[in-house]
């Protein structure tokens, strides 16, 4: 058995469908565990931390609502403990039939004197509600009169705890199934379902954590082989970022980078993506932007060679005039779109017929979609396209709507280009082409701004050229970008508010995370 502190690392990484938690229950079920045992150890951990968030008395009525299935056995265990411990209980229960072990626990709770109601209206003065209505068994539309009940606690103000999830959120994809609870806090049993990381759930879920039941990893392996879906954890990204160095290196060891990037109406975004670039450690950068905006990185980034190329009439790169003995093979990566303009299609069309690691964002991503992602079949070296759910769409028509089931979306995306595909959101997903995915599971609001996206494409392109250069796994170092991004956003909101996150000082807060971090 792993030691806790390692096995919890491990478990917090795994994210399971439905159907992949019915599996790993059903081996620890064969292997000896009765039901009713799981059920009650998970009910008292959950018990446990009601009472921590919520003690008595200054938290008298506690209002339990009770499905048909386990969950609502969950729930149940959690309401004969809480009684025990001197709450006032009450049981909405709204359907008579219930599965065999959760109705022995209802049948208790009676006997214990604890009401029971068919009807919501008389938990209505509770301080707090637990909800055990359904859990990952949810399988179709909640009917009437279920929805209406649950409509009515939109309107009152009591925290609601939702056991595994908040009743009505289907399971795997997040879809709200005709009515869902909006949970204060979700108390995710066992492994963490994949419902809780897509972006449309984040209104309903509340504060998440994982109540652990001592999952044996081999069962955990034994159903999901290599997982599928893992969440970035901090102790992933702080174990895959290329953070320490050898005694003795050089600058190229640590890789080169190419930024083509800006024009003269968007000089801005070069600099946001520059500076990006600096703060991921990369040893060599090279910024090729119009010649108009050489004056303007050369004085914000005099460490960075800045190749100013001949420009359009309107501005935009008219070609790559880079130095003397350096062609694209020189570098270690390649990043390029912000701010180009659609008028740098003869640039980008150089830059995919070369091979080299190349990250794609903002208009590098709007000129492959005319060209055709087929364009990067032929390529040889990783390619990294960093799409928000427009140029999502615009890239990939035939893939799952990002705004549906963004896993499947991101995973069908990377299948199909055979690229890395950094799907931007609340919860960015990152997938390789051979289906991985990651989830980023935190981020903030305050990173919806102008600008946040090309600080993104500089880190992660810096990161790139590294990744290349030290053979780290490409998919690893993007889903690691995406969490290094991030949580200088959430560093940056809590010290400067939500409002307070402007793209350029985003970047100010690269290094002081990592920081925070690393300690
Ligand atoms: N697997 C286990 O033994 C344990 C599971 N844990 C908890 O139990 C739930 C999963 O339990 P399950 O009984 O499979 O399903 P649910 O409790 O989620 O309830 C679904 C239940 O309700 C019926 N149903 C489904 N959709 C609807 C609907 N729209 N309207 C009415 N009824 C519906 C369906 O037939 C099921 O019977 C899991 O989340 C955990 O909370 C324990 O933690 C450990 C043991
Ligand atoms: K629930």
């Amino acid at each position: 058995m792993l030691p806790d502190r390692s096995r919890r690392k491990q478990i917090e990484q795994v994210v399971v469908t439905a159907e992949q938690m019915r599996q790993i229950e059903a081996r620890i079920f064969a292997a000896g565990m009765p039901v009713a045992a799981l059920m009650e150890k998970v009910g008292i951990s959950i018990a446990r931390r009601v009472q921590t968030l919520y003690p008595y008395p200054q938290v008298r009525r506690v209002g339990v609502l009770v499905g048909p299935g386990h969950n609502g056995g969950d729930a149940l265990v959690v309401a004969r403990e809480l009684h025990f411990q001197g709450y006032e209980v009450l049981i909405y229960r709204p359907i008579a039939k219930l599965k065999e072990l959760t109705n022995q626990h209802a049948q208790y709770a009676e006997s214990l004197g604890i009401p029971h109601f068919e009807a919501i209206a008389p938990l209505q003065d509770c301080d707090l509600l637990i909800d055990g209505l359904f859990g990952f068994g949810m399988e179709r539309q909640i009917t009437e009169p279920i929805a209406s009940d649950i409509h009515q606690l939109d309107r009152w103000s009591m925290p609601i705890l939702s056991i595994d999830l908040p009743s009505g959120l289907h399971t795997d994809t997040g879809e709200v199934l005709g009515k869902a609870v909006k949970a204060t806090r979700t108390f995710c049993l066992g492994l963490w379902k994949q419902g809780l990381l897509q972006d449309r759930a984040l209104e309903y879920i509340g504060t998440v954590e994982l109540i652990d039941f001592d999952i044996p990893t081999a069962d955990i392996h034994a159903v999901l082989e290599a997982p599928k879906v893992k969440r970035v954890t901090s102790d992933l990204a702080i174990a895959t970022l290329p953070l320490t160095r050898p005694p003795v290196t050089h600058k190229y060891k640590q890789g080169h980078l190419l930024l083509i990037c800006g024009s003269r109406r968007y000089a801005g975004g070069a600099l946001l993506t520059a500076l990006g670039a600096r703060a991921s450690g990369v040893g060599m950068l090279s910024i090729a932007v119009p010649e108009s905006l050489k004056p303007l990185l050369n004085a914000q980034l005099p460490e960075a060679l800045v190749v100013g190329c001949p420009e359009t009439d309107n501005g935009a790169i008219a070609q790559l005039d880079l130095p003397e003995g350096t062609d694209l093979e020189s570098f270690q990566a390649i990043a390029c779109g912000p701010g180009l303009t659609l008028e740098a299609t003869p640039i980008i069309q150089g830059v995919l017929n070369n091979d080299c690691p190349l990250v794609l964002d903002a208009d590098g991503l709007n000129i492959l979609a005319i060209l055709g992602t087929q364009k990067l079949s032929r390529r040889s070296s990783p390619t990294v396209l960093t799409p928000h759910a427009g140029e999502f769409k615009r890239l990939f028509p035939d893939a799952p709507s990002p705004m549906q089931d963004r896993i499947s979306a991101v995973r069908e995306a990377a299948q199909t280009s055979k690229a890395v595909v950094l799907l931007k959101g609340a919860r960015t997903a990152i997938a390789n082409p051979s289906g991985q995915v990651w989830i980023n599971p935190e981020s903030t609001p305050a990173l919806a701004r102008g600008g946040s996206g090309d600080v993104l494409t500089g880190l992660l392109g810096g990161l790139l050229a590294q990744a290349t250069a030290q053979h780290i796994s490409v998919d690893a170092i993007a889903a690691c970008a995406a969490w290094w991004h991030s949580q200088a956003g959430i560093l940056a909101e809590r010290e400067r508010t939500q409002i307070g996150v402007d793209a350029f000082t985003l970047t100010q807060f690269l290094i002081p995370v990592l920081h925070q971090s690393v300690g």
